[in-house]
């Protein structure tokens, strides 16, 4: 298998940027579509459309009812066709992202991400998570391109409930040992090849500016403030955990945070705390030693990050949920084959049961 790193064509960020979106998009078609939902219109929609017709692109906006379901792909795909639009700018948080990228493949034409939060590390990524009508986690949709441009405005990250920011920091904590896993097991990345040396050093990078910078980083935006941690750590959420999860592969962390989906009550919890609970789960199954597993859980507990079953929903669960949850996260297509040893669903059960329990007692010390 040969060594594959694909990315974006270009990513712009900084403070205010959303109003010289125009500029940025000018080369790309003429005719544009922003897809959000409301509360993203209500927040973004006129600073986009303005900054388009300023550049002399036609645009205009349409709704999205909030899942990246096949169903509301379809709707808003014959939207696009039906007002002839050549680039789609998906705006709002990973689910509005995914659903303009698939939009993308059925209209063809551009596609632009642009996150307003830093909440995932989807606005990168040649791929969307697909979900029933009902939230369940389907499946992900590959494509051959990438979005054209990805755009983060900082100062509207800045703005945005800081749990969107903390969830972000959560998926990119689990961008390094997903990728890390993927290396020692010389298993496949997500873009179709085992990974190069940059799809790995930059998941590195992604966890290093995450442990240098993200509890300041959340104090800023906890204050709605614009500094050189939330820059930093809007570039590792967004672009470092993007290229490092695709280029560098996924692992057992996200296939979890998969299975977890699986239990309604889970639901409430974002994808990053989901995937928190994920990646100390990852942890204790790859036998990581105390202080270890201890460090990344104080560590989470310093961003008010879940680290027992319960931080997500699940009070109680019975052997039979969990299992649940351990039997999607291990199905033949799932990445937590690409940890470095054969991992079976009676594993992940297990280390469920024990993260969750590492979790509670790292807790009680601070109560
Ligand atoms: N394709 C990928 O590579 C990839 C990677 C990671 C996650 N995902 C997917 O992303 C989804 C999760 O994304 P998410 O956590 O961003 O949640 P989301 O997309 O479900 O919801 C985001 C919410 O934030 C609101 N919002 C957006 N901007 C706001 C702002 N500035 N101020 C206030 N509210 C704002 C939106 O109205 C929406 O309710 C999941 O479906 C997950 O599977 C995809
Ligand atoms: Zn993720």
């Amino acid at each position: 298998m040969s060594h594959v790193f694909k990315s974006p064509a270009s990513y712009v960020q900084g403070r205010g940027v959303a109003d010289a979106i125009g500029t940025h998009v000018d080369s790309l078609g003429s005719e544009c579509v922003l897809l959000a939902d409301k509360v993203v219109l209500d927040l973004v929609g006129d600073r986009v459309l303005d900054s388009l017709e300023a550049a002399g692109l036609g645009a205009r906006s349409l709704e999205f009812n909030g899942e990246a379901s096949e169903s509301e792909i379809e709707r808003i795909a014959a939207a696009v066709d039906e007002h002839g639009a050549d680039v789609v700018i998906g705006a709002g948080g990973g689910k509005a992202l995914d659903t303009a990228k698939a939009v993308r493949k059925e209209t063809g034409g551009a596609m632009v991400s642009m996150p307003t939060v830093a909440s995932t590390d989807a606005p990168t990524s040649a791929l969307s998570v697909i979900y029933s009508e009902a939230g369940e986690f389907q499946s992900y949709w590959f494509y051959e391109r990438h979005p054209d441009l990805v755009l983060v405005d900082t100062a509207i990250i800045a703005d945005a409930p800081a749990r969107f920011f903390r969830s972000g920091i959560a998926d990119g904590l689990a961008t390094w040992f997903e990728a890390d896993a993927t290396r020692r097991s010389a298993g496949e990345n997500v873009v179709g090849g085992t990974p190069t040396r940059a799809g790995h050093r930059l998941a590195e990078l992604c966890y290093e500016t995450l442990r240098e910078h993200a509890i300041t980083a959340v104090d800023g935006v906890e204050q709605g403030a614009v500094t050189e941690s939330v820059s930093a750590v809007t570039e590792a959420n967004t672009l470092l955990s993007g290229l490092g999860f695709e280029s560098g592969g996924l692992a057992a962390a996200h296939s979890i945070h998969n299975g977890l989906t699986q239990l309604d009550a889970t639901h409430h919890a974002t994808h990053g705390e989901k995937v928190n609970v994920g990646t100390l789960t990852q942890l204790v199954l790859e036998g990581r030693d105390d202080a270890f597993i201890e460090d990344y859980a104080e560590f989470s507990l310093a961003l008010s990050l879940p680290v027992t079953l319960s931080d997500i929903g699940l009070d109680d669960p019975t052997t039979a949920q969990l299992e649940t949850v351990a039997n999607a996260a291990c199905d033949p297509e799932e990445t937590i084959h690409n940890e470095p040893f054969e991992v079976t669903s009676p594993m992940v059960r297990d280390a469920l049961k024990t993260a969750d329990r590492v979790g509670q007692r790292v807790r009680a010390r601070h109560a």
